[in-house]
């Protein structure tokens, strides 16, 4: 069986964000998979990602971070529940909070590897512990606050 990334699954009218929507040509177009109990998404950055000469712009790490966080937390959100993914009713999350650690310069050249820890599962909120690390060696950290929205507003 094929495993369908956790933003393929998001409904077609909400997959437009710049950093994991399969519909945004000039996005990241990020993709978030299980592994075990945690969850995985890789990222190579391109050239213009450029913070300083042979480094990773922070901003760009961050935004990974805020997309593997919110589509780690609707993943975690179907399996408490025992659900498949994109089933029926849809289970939607927005970052609430956003948190990043920068420890090291992250070198531009190495696919960047994401890794996410799900920290909290409730009804209504998810929270997601993260690293990010180019050559095996973890450049920053981040953590997600997700809600879920009301299904009147998704
Ligand atoms: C831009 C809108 C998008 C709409 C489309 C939605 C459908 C999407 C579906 C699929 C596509 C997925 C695309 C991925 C998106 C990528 C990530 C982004 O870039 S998202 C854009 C940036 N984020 C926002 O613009 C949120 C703006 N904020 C809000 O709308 C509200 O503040 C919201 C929904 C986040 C919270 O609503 P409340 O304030 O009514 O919720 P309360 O009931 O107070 O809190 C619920 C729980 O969350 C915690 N919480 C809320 N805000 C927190 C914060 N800032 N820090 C820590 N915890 C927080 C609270 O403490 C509470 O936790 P306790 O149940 O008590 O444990």
């Amino acid at each position: 069986m094929t495993e369908i990334a956790f933003q393929d699954a998001y409904p077609e009218d909400l997959s437009h964000c710049y950093g994991c929507g399969r519909h945004n040509p000039q996005g990241h177009q990020l993709k978030s998979f299980w592994d075990g109990e945690e969850t995985v998404a890789e990222f190579q950055p391109e050239p213009q990602h450029t913070a300083v000469p042979g480094f990773v712009y922070g901003g760009l790490i961050a935004s990974l971070i805020d997309c593997h966080g919110t589509g780690s937390a609707s993943a975690a959100a179907y399996r408490a529940e025992g659900r498949a993914l994109g089933s029926e009713p849809p289970l939607r999350f927005v970052t609430a909070s956003l948190h990043v650690d920068f420890l090291r310069p992250t070198p531009l050249g190495p696919v960047l590897k994401l890794r996410g820890t799900i920290e909290e599962v409730k009804e209504r909120k998810v929270v997601v512990a993260m690293t990010v690390s180019a050559n095996d060696q973890v450049c920053a950290t981040g953590r997600v606050v997700a809600v879920r929205l009301p299904a009147a507003m998704a």
